[in-house]
């Protein structure tokens, strides 16, 4: 297996050098007070939540990272991802600041037994096939099979159809992508990572949903990442969830 320190840093702005954070979601005997005080939870804006980009190489894991990041897209020809980076950002969510440490993956071949090392302190997963690929499409069952083998079992995943603005170029309908979402019970959207549209909303829903498992409350309703999907989809009129 190749070791990490030979890799080379995907782009100036990310680092390869991996602090081993480990996250802590709060301690059971505090959500046991919190319970009995029923006192609301307090969220810890210390927590760094790593959520990993994985899906074949060219299905615009990098972009989206740029364009959620940077808020641009740059077109030109295609540099394949070496190796593994992060980058840090912060998304408020309800008035608190979630901290995303946001690895963006090589979607290669010879790369994976790398990046297989990463999923196993996960909390959120993208996973991302190209909507103009069949091949990406068909291999995303491939890649849950490797996350439900690497991953904790509690990882949230959402499942990403990109490069929606090439419409002229779509080999996968948006509904095969719903279908197969509905069939693992994740949550999906279309993306471009060209135009923007859902790159925000994505990487929102996720912090969102990350956010509550970190404060939940037993006597709070649990946060239904799927109906806040649908909400948004009705003021943007793209996206699809399960
Ligand atoms: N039109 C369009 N092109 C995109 C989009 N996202 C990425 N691309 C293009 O697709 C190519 C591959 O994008 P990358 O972001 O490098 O893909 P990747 O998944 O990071 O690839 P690896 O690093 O090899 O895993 C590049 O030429 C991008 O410009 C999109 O949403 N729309």
């Amino acid at each position: 297996m190749e070791r990490m320190e030979s890799m080379e840093p995907i782009s100036a702005h990310y680092t390869t050098a991996y602090p081993e954070i480990q996250p802590d979601y709060g301690s059971t005997e505090t959500t046991e007070s919190q319970a009995k005080t029923s006192s609301p939870p307090i969220y810890d804006e210390e927590l760094v939540h790593k959520t990993i980009l994985v899906g074949d190489s060219g299905v615009g894991k990098t972009s989206l990272l740029v364009q959620f990041d940077q808020g641009k897209f740059i077109p030109g020809s295609f540099s394949a991802t070496v190796g593994i980076g992060f980058t840090n950002k912060v998304v408020p969510v309800d008035n608190v600041k979630i901290k995303l440490q946001i690895w963006d993956t090589a979607g290669q071949e010879r790369f994976r037994s790398v990046t297989h090392a990463y999923y196993r302190d996960a909390h959120a997963l993208l996973l991302l096939y190209d909507i103009t690929s069949k091949s990406s499409f068909d291999n995303i069952r491939a890649w849950l099979t490797e996350i439900h083998e690497y991953a904790q079992s509690d990882v949230v995943i959402m499942l990403l159809g990109n490069k929606a603005d090439m419409s002229s170029g779509r080999a996968i309908r948006r509904d095969q992508g719903e279908r197969l979402a509905r069939e693992y019970s994740v949550p999906f959207m279309e993306t471009s990572a060209k135009t923007g549209v859902n790159v925000q909303l994505a990487f929102t829903a996720v912090a969102k949903e990350l956010k509550h498992r970190a404060v939940q409350h037993p006597n709070k309703p649990k946060f239904q990442i799927h109906e806040y999907i649908e909400a948004q989809r009705e003021k943007s009129g793209c996206c699809s969830y399960f």
